[in-house]
């Protein structure tokens, strides 16, 4: 764990929002939502790039490797040819944090049947939490507000920065600690 400003990047997968046919509200969402809850220093960075495995996969080797203390993915989580965020996820992770996906889809499930289509998971690669979101825009909050309490002592116990939130909003839950 570390007393620094967590490196934050917000990833939006999509080929229309990357020819720019349409304005991606996922990134800025994403965006919006952490400066809302979390009250620690923050720098965040936003990417938007094509679906594809092995774009999206390098994308996030080098995220990692520029140190990013938290990687939030929106968007390819889903069944269709060109939805591959997952098989990408997997190719750069260490170990699988299956939970993530379990909450966000029952979370999103009480909103829209075909949140069962999500593979959305969560993974860690080096110091690392990387967490995949569906790709409409309506989905961050929901599946956000479903797990973010977690994340905070997943960051310490991955040795990426400390972070705070707003307890009014997420509580965020350090076992044996108020
Ligand atoms: N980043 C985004 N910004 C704004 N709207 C989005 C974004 N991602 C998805 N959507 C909206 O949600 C709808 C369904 O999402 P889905 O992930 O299936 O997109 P998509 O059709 O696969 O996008 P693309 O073809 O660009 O990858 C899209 O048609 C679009 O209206
Ligand atoms: N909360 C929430 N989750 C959701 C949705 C939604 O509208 N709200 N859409 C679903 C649909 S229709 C699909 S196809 C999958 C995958 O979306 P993605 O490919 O954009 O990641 O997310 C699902 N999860």
């Amino acid at each position: 764990m570390t007393d620094r400003p967590a490196r934050i990047a917000i990833v939006t997968v999509s080929d229309r929002a990357a020819r720019g046919e349409y304005e991606d509200k996922g990134g800025p969402g994403a965006e919006a939502w952490l400066r809302d809850v979390v009250t620690s220093p923050m720098e965040i960075t936003r990417v938007i790039i094509p679906d594809g495995r092995e774009g999206v996969a390098a994308t996030l080797r080098e995220l990692v490797e520029g140190g990013a203390d938290l990687i939030l993915v929106t968007g390819g989580t889903g069944p269709a040819p060109r939805d591959q965020t997952p098989e990408a996820v997997f190719d750069v992770a260490e170990k699988e944090l299956p939970g993530f996906g379990e909450e966000m889809r029952r979370a999103s499930l009480a909103e829209v049947p075909t949140a069962i289509l999500s593979r959305q998971t969560a993974v860690i690669r080096d110091a690392t939490l990387i967490i995949t979101l569906p790709g409409k825009p309506a989905a961050i909050a929901t599946c956000l507000n479903a797990v973010f309490a977690a994340v905070p002592y997943c960051l310490d116990l991955i040795g990426a920065a400390r972070i705070e939130t707003d307890g009014g909003k997420v509580k965020a839950f350090r076992p044996g600690m108020r």
